[in-house]
């Protein structure tokens, strides 16, 4: 029967591959979480901009997580298995076994992670074909999409990696051939990094003229022709071997996957908003912007009909909801960022004492020392002369330059706490007005959003969800599980079960509403005259290339 709540003891298993860590929940049909577990995985960064990580490693912490909270149930109430993870790129040979995707030859290292820049010169020269694929995200190919990184692969590490290579997967494509031994792609993954059209297919003609003709002529057999809707239930299920390894029940439906931002975009966006005073209660779904914030923040619209937002990525067809169209803007660091920002701080270690000894995370402590020095004023207004331009991995949305750098201005002597406290706002605002830039660009192509809905690490930081109220001037909704991407992977679970008739039934009875956060549009005249300066720190920058670029 069909999503009915008042069958007991249906439950989904979500597993959600971060950049820094890898979480399993189990759900219920409500989309409540039952139990959680989280494991980190090991990163590499042998040289500056090459950021690797090994899939063995990451399998092995799904592995784990997964065997954890089933710990203690009847295992025959587990009806569905849902990954997602973060669009990295994984290389194994003919017989699936790992390959290296670096100098040392190293071969457990065998994902190129999304955050790698690697491939700079192989995208600057996919961007001069101006082929029409590019159109499709934002009319800038990013070098965190595979393309570039499979080219530099090529012109690279041919020997010891390109000639041998059998599969490249996207990593949420990856795991769930892991648990099924189906190939088969989700058109999530394909459309979104890959150029794959959801209504064409693959394009010949982008892949000989960047000079990865090897594909076509194998009928794309290594990078997927078999493509599947995320939700698709694939194969026979969960392999004996894969059961085994996750400690669920061999044959469980496993379902084709989604990238991590877009789970989260399916863990939130759909929730029933009635009674709660928002804008976009009985507006079209289309009103919403999901923002996933993690080490990275993307925020993702969608629409009925396509919408061509220059700088953001899409529209992509059917890449998160089905039969809308998406737009996906992103800033590449903004929890990274801020974690850069603060450890890099000389007053860190006086800040890690102090949060120690108060059983406080470093964010909490950093939150109520603000609020000890702000006095009388609102928080926000603490940074009237320290600004902060967030682009310090480059700019993703609105502007696809990866050329940009971070800006600070208004630097003192001072290294002390409070100076360190007021840096941490600067950055945390500098990302909020980053989304409120992407924003901007979305609606004036045509996308009419009302509200945001965060998830992700740093929705738990209530200064960042405020800062983000306060600076686009929308209300934030926070769901009832804080943990939504990984209720999106398990919608992914309950949709391949055929518990739900759709994807759209399953995000509507799964995801709830928590707590909105509403602006304080009192403040909003400081916060625009910040935005300018906001504006003019990017202006700037692009002044001061030019002189130096100038003879
Ligand atoms: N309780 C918290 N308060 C403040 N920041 C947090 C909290 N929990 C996580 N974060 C921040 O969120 C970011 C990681 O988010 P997460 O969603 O776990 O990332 P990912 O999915 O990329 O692994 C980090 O920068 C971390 O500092
Ligand atoms: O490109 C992306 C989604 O399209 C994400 O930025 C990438 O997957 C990393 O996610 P996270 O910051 O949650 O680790």
């Amino acid at each position: 029967m069909p999503g009915g709540d008042q069958e007991p003891g249906r439950y989904y298993v979500g597993v959600d591959v971060g950049t820094g860590s890898v979480r399993a929940a189990l759900v219920d049909q409500r989309g409540t979480l039952l139990a959680f577990a989280d494991q980190a995985i090991n990163k590499w960064e042998p040289q500056f901009n090459h950021h690797e990580q090994s899939s063995e490693d990451i399998w092995a912490a799904c592995c784990i997580v997964t065997k954890k909270v089933v710990q203690g149930i009847d295992l025959n109430q587990i009806r569905g298995l849902g990954f997602d993870a973060t669009c990295s790129l994984v290389v194994l040979d003919k017989q699936f076994r790992p390959l290296p995707v670096n100098h040392e030859g190293d071969s457990h290292r065998n994902i190129i992670m999304w955050l790698d820049h690697r491939a700079v010169s192989q995208v600057h020269r996919i961007n001069n074909t101006k082929h029409s694929v590019l159109q499709y995200v934002g009319g800038v190919m990013s070098v965190e999409m595979q393309a570039p990184k499979l080219l530099w692969l090529k012109e690279n590490l041919r020997e010891t990696c390109w000639d041998k290579a059998g599969h490249f997967f996207d990593l949420p494509d990856f795991l769930s051939w892991k648990a099924t031994g189906v190939t088969a792609r989700s058109l999530c993954s394909l459309v979104c990094k890959w150029t794959y059209s959801a209504e064409k297919g693959w394009d010949d003609s982008f892949w000989k003229m960047i000079g990865l003709e090897d594909f076509v002529s194998d009928n794309y057999s290594k990078i997927g022709n078999q493509v599947l809707p995320p939700g698709a239930s694939l194969g026979n299920g969960l392999t004996p071997e894969a059961a085994r390894d996750l400690g669920l029940p061999a044959g469980i439906a496993v379902a084709a996957s989604l990238i991590d931002a877009h789970a989260g975009g399916l863990g939130v966006i759909g929730t029933d908003v009635r009674g709660h005073g928002l804008a976009c209660e009985g507006q079209p779904v289309t009103s919403r912007l999901a923002v996933i914030c993690g080490t990275s923040s993307c925020h993702m619209g969608i629409s009925k009909d396509p919408i061509f937002v220059p700088g953001v990525w899409g529209p992509y067809f059917s890449a998160m909801v089905p039969g809308f169209w998406l737009n996906e803007g992103g800033q590449s660091v903004t929890g990274k960022l801020i974690d850069h920002m603060v450890q890099g701080h000389a007053a860190f270690p006086e800040l890690q004492a102090r949060a120690t000894a108060r059983c406080q995370s470093i964010y909490a402590y950093l939150n109520s020392h603000l609020d000890l020095i702000k006095e009388a004023q609102p928080v926000g207004f603490l940074t009237v002369d320290l600004h902060v331009w967030p682009d310090f991995h480059g700019n993703r949305s609105p502007l696809a330059d990866l050329t940009l750098k971070g800006m600070v201005t208004g630097l003192k002597l001072s290294q002390d706490l409070d100076d360190l406290a007021i840096l941490y706002l600067a950055t945390v605002q500098a990302i909020a007005f980053g989304t409120r830039f992407i924003i901007e660009a979305m609606e004036a192509a045509g996308h009419s959003i009302s509200t945001l809905f965060l998830c992700g690490g740093l929705s738990k930081n209530p200064l960042f969800v405020q800062m983000h109220a306060d600076i686009t001037g929308m209300p934030v909704v926070l769901s009832q599980e804080v943990e939504s991407v990984l209720v999106g992977a398990a919608i992914l679970g309950a949709c391949a079960s055929g518990d739900f008739t759709s994807v759209q039934e399953a995000m509507a009875r799964m995801s709830k509403v928590g707590r909105v956060v509403f602006p304080r549009l009192e403040d909003k005249r400081y916060y625009d005259k910040k935005y300018q300066v906001f504006l003019k720190l990017v202006e700037h920058q692009k002044e001061y290339a030019a002189i130096m670029k100038g003879d």
